[in-house]
């Protein structure tokens, strides 16, 4: 296109944008007349220049390339100062997280409209590059607001004259069906790398990573193709799930999420109904709705661990029960591990338990909550201060006798300061974080191979550490967010090695025992006696669970 037909077409563009709102919506007759609700604003206050949502989008992915913040911590605390709320939150949500997952398929795409490498691109065009992609080919956007808006943002942010590059780029992109882009870069990133780059590319993922899941999932014994719906899972964003602390919530903070845990009767509804048949009137399997119609927010049960409320509406920072802690947002495949590692029986007494790596502290509160209701105490420990801090606020609305003490210091040294000391110790080691990608949407392209080996050696020693810790006859529980087998079952395999001091416990029949005693339906888990569960089989993050007990 020429570039006079280009500014023609951008004045076309400009005044199809004036009747359709930022996301792209057409505006009603009246309202883009003039003659709607208005702001109270003075017209010097109404919105000028780029889209509010957007421009939040564009500054966090700043951020997260400029100063290597982490989406998930950086967009809240920015949509609430600059009051953007509802439905411009949620599309700054998707905008800012979606464009980060998919980066590396849209990279593929912009580098095929553009006449250099994407490396000479500067970063903040490049990130504008990508946000308009990812409304062109992911979102729900007409093109011409997809390229008018990005394009009054990049005239706001980097100027005039790269605003015209992203303009051309944009349309360069918007002119070919998603359909057609998806073969295209699927048919090429096969030529160069077989099928692992295929799917890296259309799924985003770095090859890597696509190659490590995939041995994890076959080494589970699960069908290498399931790659593809694993690697889709990622790109999903999850559903917030809540943990109700047992022992904790008050009549007050149950009515609030709309649905007491307590009635989850194994065999009946949540209104104590028999339970209707999976995806019947009551919903998705396991998901019944609460018969409750005045609480703050909208929950179901879980699909696996008895505390667990899948959040369906409503926002969970207003619930009384989570800003006091009985209440937490917690993964559910986090919750199911602990209680399995809970449930895993010990002989001799059940009273000391030790969280060696409790950073924030969602593991240790629910610990802790157990603890509660068995007479049993938890030392919560954790190597970093300022994570230790957060661990005393996770731990705030636990009966205090149920906490002994919650401290910073070096796991690794557990095992030779405390000899012996606990009943059973719960390793929730650092790790690559593989199985929580959907969470974390920037960290896929983050971590590196070389990650792998720095944590393999940190969660060997911690392991080892773990295992001197507990008294002969106690549990230790290895729990990793990844799914990676240099992370789950080759450290476990080389610590064991050798040793005859340790025996593996059935760590799927303790899963199996919590899900069954919820009342849930039945878990899929491989034959072995460790546990590796999946985003798009399960519905949770990628946990891994290894029980080991000492002789
Ligand atoms: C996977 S996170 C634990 C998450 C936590 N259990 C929860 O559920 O909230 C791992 C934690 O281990 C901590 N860590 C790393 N090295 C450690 C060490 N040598 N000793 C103790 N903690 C360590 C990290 O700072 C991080 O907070």
């Amino acid at each position: 296109m020429s570039g006079q037909n280009d500014r023609n077409s951008d004045r076309r563009n400009d005044r199809a944008s004036d009747r359709r709102d930022g996301r792209g919506r057409q505006r009603g007759a009246a309202r883009s007349q003039g003659s709607g609700h208005r702001s109270a604003a003075a017209p010097s206050q109404r919105r000028r220049g780029s889209d509010p949502a957007r421009a939040v989008a564009y500054d966090v992915l700043r951020q997260v390339d400029g100063s290597d913040a982490y989406a998930n911590l950086v967009l809240p605390p920015m949509l609430r100062s600059r009051s953007i709320t509802g439905r411009d939150a949620g599309f700054a949500t998707e905008l800012a997280y979606g464009t980060l997952r998919m980066r590396g398929r849209h990279d593929a795409v912009i580098a095929r409209c553009v006449d250099r490498h994407l490396d000479k691109i500067d970063p903040p065009v490049l990130d504008l590059l990508r946000l308009g992609t990812h409304q062109l080919t992911a979102m729900r956007v007409p093109n011409h607001a997809a390229v008018s808006e990005t394009v009054g943002l990049a005239r706001e942010k980097v100027g005039a004259g790269a605003a015209q590059f992203v303009n051309a780029v944009l349309r360069s992109v918007a002119r070919t069906p998603v359909d057609e882009w998806l073969l295209a870069v699927g048919d090429a990133a096969r030529a160069t790398g077989g099928e692992d780059e295929r799917l890296s590319v259309l799924e985003s993922h770095p090859r890597w990573i696509t190659r490590a899941l995939r041995e994890s999932l076959v080494a589970a014994g699960r069908p290498a193709e399931e790659t593809e719906d694993l690697l889709r899972a990622d790109n999903a964003a999850p559903r917030v799930t809540l943990v109700v602390r047992p022992g904790l919530p008050v009549e007050r903070e149950l009515a609030e999420i709309g649905g007491p845990k307590a009635d989850r009767t194994p065999g009946t509804s949540g209104d104590g109904a028999p339970r209707s048949a999976p995806d019947g009137p009551s919903g998705p399997a396991g998901a019944r709705r609460s018969p409750r119609t005045a609480a703050v927010v909208s929950t179901a049960a879980g699909r696996w661990a008895p505390t667990a409320r899948v959040l369906e509406g409503g926002d969970p920072g207003a619930l009384t029960g989570v800003r006091e802690g009985s209440i937490g947002v917690q993964d559910e495949g986090s919750q199911l591990v602990t209680l399995a590692f809970l449930a895993a029986e010990i002989e001799g007494p059940d009273e000391r338990w030790l969280d060696l790596c409790a950073g924030p502290g969602g593991k240790a509160a629910l610990l802790a909550a157990v603890a509660g209701e068995r007479g049993a105490r938890v030392v919560a420990n954790e190597v970093q201060p300022h994570r230790t801090d957060l661990v005393h606020r996770a731990l705030s609305a636990v009966m205090a006798d149920a906490v002994e003490d919650v401290r910073t210091g070096d796991g690794r040294a557990a095992g030779t300061t405390e000899p012996g000391a606990y009943d059973r110790v719960l390793l929730d080691a650092p790790c690559t974080g593989l199985g929580a990608l959907r969470r974390r949407p920037e960290s896929r392209w983050r971590r590196t191979p070389s990650d792998v080996g720095t944590l393999t050696a940190l969660q060997g020693e911690l392991l080892r550490s773990a295992l001197a810790a507990v008294r002969p006859g106690g549990m230790v529980g290895y729990v990793t967010c990844s799914p990676h087998l240099a992370e789950t079952r080759f450290v476990v395999d080389d610590v064991l090695r050798g040793r005859d001091d340790v025996e593996r416990v059935d760590a799927a029949a303790a899963v199996r025992q919590v899900v069954r005693e919820a009342g849930g339906e039945e878990i899929e888990l491989s034959d072995r006696s460790d546990v590796q569960l999946w985003p798009h089989l399960h519905g949770t993050d990628a946990m891994h669970l290894t029980l080991l007990r000492r002789r």
